[in-house]
């Protein structure tokens, strides 16, 4: 099954002037946009950027205040391989790969979901993979307000894959840590465990 829910369940709905403008650039590329193969890839098209564009329309300070319960666990949380979807902003083509992220609760955990649909708020939007990597890391940090919070960031861009330099094995790592996280002991086991088949 999908792990993506359809996007009716998102209330989405597409302007005719995306669709019309996908349809100007379908014709100015060469192409007819009213053969029968092309006919509904404008509103396909329309659909799918907005799909891609969501988080634009979502909170996600409201989606970690939703679950954030009282609890005296203090050693780290570990949520990795995270799997992320996003669009770069110069090109607005995709970088794909994985997000890892920890934090060390202060009184509060928060649902284990929840992070994933942080990474996804913050990386449905037009992104540069440096501020999605500190969009996460701020949002949990200003809302759980943990003792401390880590994020790894590892993906690959088509616009370095496609086109542009054409590489095909370049692996992009960012990271952020915040708190007890920049001591080089936690910040190293962190790393050792996202490292790790095991963990
Ligand atoms: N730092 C950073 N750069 C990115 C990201 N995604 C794409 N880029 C880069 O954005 C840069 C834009 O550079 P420009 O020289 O303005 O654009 P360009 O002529 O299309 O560059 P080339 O990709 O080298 O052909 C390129 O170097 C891309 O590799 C990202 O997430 N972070
Ligand atoms: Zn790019």
């Amino acid at each position: 099954m999908s792990p993506y829910r359809n996007l009716e369940e998102y209330n989405l709905e597409i302007t005719d002037e995306v669709r019309d403008r996908y349809a100007s650039i379908i014709n100015e590329i060469g192409e007819d946009v009213t053969r029968e193969g092309l006919e509904k890839t404008p509103e396909r098209a329309a659909k799918a950027m907005l799909f891609l564009t969501q988080g634009y329309k979502q909170d996600a300070v409201e989606i970690l205040k939703g679950a954030m319960f009282k609890e005296s666990y203090d050693d780290m949380v570990i949520i990795k391989d995270i799997e992320l979807y996003s669009l770069c902003e110069h090109h607005m083509l995709p970088f794909f790969g994985k997000a890892h992220v920890a934090y060390i609760p202060n009184g509060h955990i928060v649902g284990l979901s929840k992070i994933p649909r942080v990474v996804d708020v913050f990386a449905r939007r037009l992104q540069v993979q440096e501020r999605l990597t500190h969009d996460i890391l701020e949002c949990i940090n200003d809302t759980l307000k943990p003792k401390g919070v880590a994020v790894v960031i590892e993906a690959a861009h088509m616009c370095m894959m496609m086109r542009g330099v054409q590489k095909q094995n370049s692996v992009t790592t960012t990271s952020g840590f915040r708190g007890q996280f920049e001591k080089i002991e936690t910040r190293n086991e962190f790393l050792k465990l996202i490292s790790s088949h095991l963990s």
